[in-house]
């Protein structure tokens, strides 16, 4: 099996004003002053907390990540924010197309396909989410959707390294819910994602590609789900607020 490193990526959404964003920080920079061998640690904090976070977190091994951004570089776009802005502040992944940008903002495919490509030229690896609402997993064209969803919104992306790019897989009816997938639910997308990348970007790059699953993934299940040929960490919503439970994922990840 290739030999990725896993990645464990706080989506913190929106949660923590500068003040709660410093604080966390802070107990996880204690936390986690080392990770284990093997692993890698993402936060991912409302924008506006971003530069308190890097400030916080920067002598720690804790990357840091924006939840969202505009393809364009620069101009009238009030509320937005481009790649070099978060490239400015710190950060070196961004969170795009996740199902609640989808749903509540009616971001389209095509749409993260414009984000992923000015991320990858920027130098931004994106963590690009994909997942299926419980309609879709009742039909059983869960695997379809997640899949078209990866083509659409990776189409035409230009990688030479497989550590441009991450994937987080995260069905729908299992985010905030407390229903997590089983880790073969999570195997079963997450190695269809895989064959999607190989057709999109070749055997060699989709094989180094990161996987994560997303999905209520707590301290209690994640050794279970890392445990899976094809997922290579999570992005966590819920357990990322807690210093203790986001470290303790890691350090589990990595036993
Ligand atoms: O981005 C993170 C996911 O939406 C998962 O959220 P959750 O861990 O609270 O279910």
């Amino acid at each position: 099996m290739p030999n990725r490193t896993l990645l464990i990526a706080g989506n913190w959404k929106m949660n923590n004003d500068v003040h709660a964003a410093a604080k966390l920080a802070d107990e996880l920079a204690q936390a986690l002053p080392e990770v284990p061998a093997g692993v890698e640690v993402l936060v991912c904090p409302p924008t506006i907390d971003i530069t308190t976070v890097h400030d916080r977190i920067s002598a720690a091994p804790i990357a840091l990540g924006a939840q969202n951004v505009y393809w364009e570089a620069k101009g009238a776009y009030t509320g937005e924010s481009s790649c070099d802005m978060l490239k400015s502040a710190g950060c070196t992944y961004c969170i795009i197309g996740h199902s609640e940008r989808r749903d509540y903002f009616h971001e389209t495919d095509e749409d993260e396909n414009k984000k992923a490509k000015a991320l990858v030229a920027a130098g931004i690896v994106p963590v690009f989410c994909c997942g299926e609402p419980e309609e879709v997993r009742e039909a059983g064209t869960y695997v379809k959707h997640v899949t078209d969803q990866v083509k659409a919104g990776l189409a035409g992306l230009e990688i030479s390294d497989a550590k441009q790019l991450v994937v987080a897989y995260e069905p729908i009816w299992a985010i905030g819910t407390g229903k997590t997938a089983t880790a073969d639910d999570a195997q079963e997308v997450c190695g269809a994602i895989r064959e999607t990348l190989k057709e999109l970007f070749g055997a060699e790059l989709a094989d180094g590609i990161r996987v994560l699953y997303g999905g209520s993934a707590k301290p209690d299940n994640i050794a279970e789900l890392v445990a899976k040929p094809d997922v290579d960490g999570a992005l966590v919503g819920g357990a990322s607020l807690k210093a203790e439970d986001f470290s303790a994922m890691v350090v589990k990840a990595g036993e």
